[in-house]
């Protein structure tokens, strides 16, 4: 690197849906920044309170635990947090910016992303939130491993931008060189099957990734 050339800030990686030991050593060996644990009920991914406060203790120091959330009731967001310490919460659903921060946690609210969306005024809806998730429009909320159409994100959206929806190994440099999100969050492209991942999925994901870094 030359004088006149500057390292670009790394693209922090987030790997959701764990539910098994391996898959969190796996992801922590692989370099992630962050591990998303899956509070909604009827996602194949859910974890139990308890089983997430299990997972949250093989984390090294500065890899953050995020709860994801689908429309919850205050209760179910305070029974979590009585028991797994997370860094940060996802909001996926239908939530106002009242129901994300009351929590005083940092959060990504997520954008469920379709043409009819207009993104600027969806994220100007949420200044409290540490950054704008944007997945793909999905039947069920997300989490279904489907990639949306990166020209429809406008510059300068208020908010960092956490890119999501339907990434893997072979698309997230493309998409990272594309876009230059803060981060980027993955679900299906790193498992074998809904909720199992996959080490080498993982390690090609996060290699993808950096070598886009680079560019
Ligand atoms: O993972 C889930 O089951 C899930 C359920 C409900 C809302 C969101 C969910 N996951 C998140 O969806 C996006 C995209 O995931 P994918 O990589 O396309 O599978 C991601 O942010 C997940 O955290």
């Amino acid at each position: 690197m030359t004088s006149a050339t500057h390292a670009r800030t790394k693209t922090r990686i987030k790997i959701c849906g764990l539910t098994r030991e391996a898959d969190v050593d796996a992801a922590v060996a692989a370099g992630a920044d962050a591990i998303g644990f899956v509070f909604y009920p009827p996602s194949p991914r859910y974890v139990t309170p308890e089983r997430a406060a299990e997972l949250v203790r093989r984390l090294p120091p500065f890899v953050a635990a995020v709860g994801l959330f689908v429309n919850p009731e205050p209760a179910q967001v305070e029974a979590v947090l009585a028991k797994v310490p997370l860094e940060v919460l996802q909001f996926h659903g239908d939530e106002t910016e009242s129901q994300c921060r009351r929590y005083l946690r940092p959060y990504l609210k997520a954008a469920r992303v379709r043409p009819d969306l207009d993104l600027v005024q969806y994220a100007a809806a949420y200044p409290s939130a540490r950054a704008i998730l944007l997945d793909a429009f999905v039947d069920g909320y997300g989490g279904g491993g489907k990639t949306f159409d990166w020209s429809l994100i406008p510059a300068g959206l208020a908010q960092s931008i956490v890119l999501s929806g339907g990434l893997d190994g072979d698309n997230v440099a493309e998409a990272v060189r594309r876009v230059r999100p803060a981060a980027v969050d993955v679900s299906s492209g790193v498992e074998a099957a809904k909720g199992i991942k996959d080490a080498a999925k993982i390690r090609a994901f996060i290699a993808a990734v950096r070598s886009a870094d680079n560019d």
